[in-house]
């Protein structure tokens, strides 16, 4: 750069300017120096990009204007734990690679996009961006939210809900406003009040509203399952419902490996009376998040990776059924505007049909008091 200047000096160069005039050294020198910095930037700018252009034009006989739209676009707000371990299960899973990350911290977005855009050599494709302006959203065929406070250690989720509840009211105008036809997909806690905050906000139709809900614990349970039965995760069959959270249901009955299901074997699984105490392995799905919490501080890479595959469901319009917050109303008797968990049906249009479980009248109940409980919360939000 130096040795460029000295020849722009010196003269040696013609000025790329559009009088294309040969610039000598005195008449240089006679130039306000504020005006003669500022040229010289825009000389060595010129220079660099003519010459780069150069280059770019001998290698391309263009044909006809490249297509920006990859098909499998996705917005995640906010940039945070979790938010960050959706984009990388998005990217290196191959659900989407064309991710754009919206936040309201610029350095910290841009530190992120930046480490990202040096794995690119790595990614399928990789198309990466963030900006604390939603219109890099534009388009987007799922908007992931991931923004908001997360709790402190021993503290619930449903105490995040007005502060969480504010962001909401930011974020989702914005994101509909760049991307009107996308799936909104919501995980900041509590999850399943703020999925219906959303929904009230956003005004769209029920389907397209989703709580990524309790396809994390219903994972978590499976998980537990598998280390108890000594067999793959992905062999173990069963859901937790309800609310993400402290007054989930976990589904015992349904419960089966290769079909044979646990409660045939064990009439009193998951109960109180159960001399196997399995009803333990759903009290540890609750603790999960809490011991997590205590022991690194936050959740993510579970939650990052239940995002990522919910989101192929819907990108790859796979008609796969997770466990995931969807508008209740009129299901096992709940008579309110409640988002709870159950298994959904998911594909391009977003949730097509909930799965009818054919429940105990024990879950049933269970399932009411999660949904009074939700409807308690709702009633008490500002929004
Ligand atoms: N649904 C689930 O299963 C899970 C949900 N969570 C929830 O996810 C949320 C995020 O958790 P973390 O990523 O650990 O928190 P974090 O603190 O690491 O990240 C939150 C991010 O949100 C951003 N943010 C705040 N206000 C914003 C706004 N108005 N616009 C855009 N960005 C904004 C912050 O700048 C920050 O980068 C929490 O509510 C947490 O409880 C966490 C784990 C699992
Ligand atoms: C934090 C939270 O919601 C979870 O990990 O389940």
């Amino acid at each position: 750069m130096a040795w460029l200047l000295k020849r722009i000096i010196e003269g040696h160069l013609e000025s790329p300017s559009p009088s294309r005039k040969r610039l000598n050294h005195n008449t240089f020198r006679r130039i306000q120096p504020s005006l003669r910095d500022h040229w010289l930037v825009n000389t060595v700018h010129l220079l660099t990009f003519t010459s780069k252009m150069a280059t770019v034009m001998q290698l391309f006989q263009p044909v006809q204007p490249k297509i920006e739209d990859t098909g499998n676009k996705i917005t995640v707000v906010g940039a945070g734990q979790v938010g960050m371990a959706a984009v990388f299960s998005l990217l290196t899973q191959g659900v989407s690679n064309n991710i754009a990350i919206v936040d309201v911290m610029e350095d910290k977005l841009r530190g992120e996009m930046m480490d990202l855009q040096h794995g690119s050599a790595f990614l399928r494709n990789a198309k990466i961006q963030a900006s604390t302006d939603y219109s890099i959203s534009a388009g987007s065929k799922i908007c992931i939210v991931t923004a908001g406070v997360r709790q402190r250690e021993g503290e619930s989720r449903l105490n995040l809900v007005q502060r969480n509840t504010d962001v909401l009211k930011i974020i989702i105008p914005q994101l509909l406003k760049y991307s009107p036809d996308s799936i909104l997909m919501i995980a900041s806690n509590p999850v399943d009040i703020l999925t219906y905050v959303s929904w009230k906000i956003s005004g769209l139709p029920k389907h397209r509203i989703i709580g990524s809900g309790t396809n994390l614990d219903s994972a978590r349970f499976k998980y537990l399952l598998s280390e108890k039965l000594s067999v793959a995760t992905s062999s173990c069959h069963g859901y937790i419902i309800g609310e993400h959270g402290d007054s989930s249901v976990p589904v015992w009955s349904g419960v089966n490996v290769a079909g044979v299901r646990l409660s045939d074997l064990n009439p009193k699984i998951g109960t109180d009376s159960d001399p196997e105490n399995w009803k333990e392995l759903h009290e540890m799905v609750v603790k999960s998040a809490y011991e997590v919490i205590r022991l690194k501080g936050y959740t993510s890479w579970a939650i990052g990776l239940s995002l990522s595959q919910l989101s192929r469901a819907i990108l790859t319009n796979a008609n796969t059924v997770h466990a995931v917050s969807t508008c209740l109303k009129g299901e096992h008797g709940i008579e309110d505007d409640v988002f709870l968990s159950l298994p959904c049906v998911l594909g391009s249009k977003g949730v097509s049909d909930v799965i009818r479980l054919q429940l105990t009248e024990n879950e049933v109940g269970q399932l009411r008091e999660s949904a009074k409980l939700m409807a308690s919360v709702q009633a008490g939000i500002k929004m």
